[in-house]
């Protein structure tokens, strides 16, 4: 078994409770509240800019030109293909995707970038690695689970989100993440083998509470005295 294969297996129980999420499940149905919706956009769309500078900043631990071009490669994915799950999402709701943007980031989206910021920052590119998978991996699981249960035809309101996370780029991407987190996880000492693996499953328990903060619409206890006033 390779360590990524390990990483899953050990970390099944928070895949699993992501697939039956309400709101990952509405997907598959086709119907989720359009307030968590929005929620979920705005919050994402901060995210995956968080995301792409997290890719930049790892890039300084690249230790060949194979490197840098994957960071680089990941980062042209992200600005120029992952905008199209987005628009999905908004023709949804009826809202145009600029409205969505800049907004301030819910607690757990905050603390989810602040987790992988921690690992760019201080840790291994092997600890990188680890804290960025989750993200990929799980939507492409995802993808492909909501494909073989629902079978969305095109007529699907969300057919677009879910083939985009179902393709083979993707798949393609998230294999490429756990080829590099193997070959650098192969000579760690166990207690740098400890950290990759909190990295890799706080990144996954942070994904499950990320669809939830969406879904129940999660803001600060000060936004939420507010709009009691
Ligand atoms: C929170 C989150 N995790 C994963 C993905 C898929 N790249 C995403 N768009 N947003």
């Amino acid at each position: 078994m390779t360590f990524t294969e390990q990483l899953r297996q050990e970390n099944d129980d928070v895949f699993q409770k992501i697939f039956t999420h309400p709101f990952v499940d509405g997907i598959g149905r086709g119907d989720v509240p359009k307030d968590s919706i929005i929620h979920y956009v705005k919050a994402d769309f901060e995210y995956l800019n968080a995301f792409m500078k997290i890719y930049a900043l790892s890039m300084v631990k690249a230790k060949s030109r194979d490197d840098i071009r994957f960071f680089f490669d990941q980062i042209g994915f992200v600005l120029n293909d992952e905008v199209h799950p987005h628009h999905n999402f908004c023709d949804y709701v009826g809202v145009e995707y600029e409205a969505l943007q800049s907004s301030s980031l819910p607690p757990t989206a905050d603390h989810y970038i602040k987790h992988m910021m921690h690992h760019a920052q201080t840790g291994t590119i092997a600890e990188i690695y680890a804290a960025l998978l989750p993200c990929p991996w799980t939507y492409l699981e995802i993808g492909q689970e909501l494909l073989k249960t629902y079978k969305p035809t095109k007529s699907h309101p969300f057919y677009e989100w879910i083939t985009f996370y179902a393709d083979e780029e993707v798949e393609r991407i998230t294999l490429e993440l756990r080829h590099r987190l193997d070959q650098e996880a192969q000579d760690v000492s166990q207690e740098q083998k400890q950290l990759i693996k909190e990295a890799f499953r706080k990144s996954c328990e942070l994904e499950w509470k990320f669809w939830e903060m969406a879904y129940i619409c999660e803001t600060w206890p000060s936004e939420q005295e507010a709009s009691r006033i």
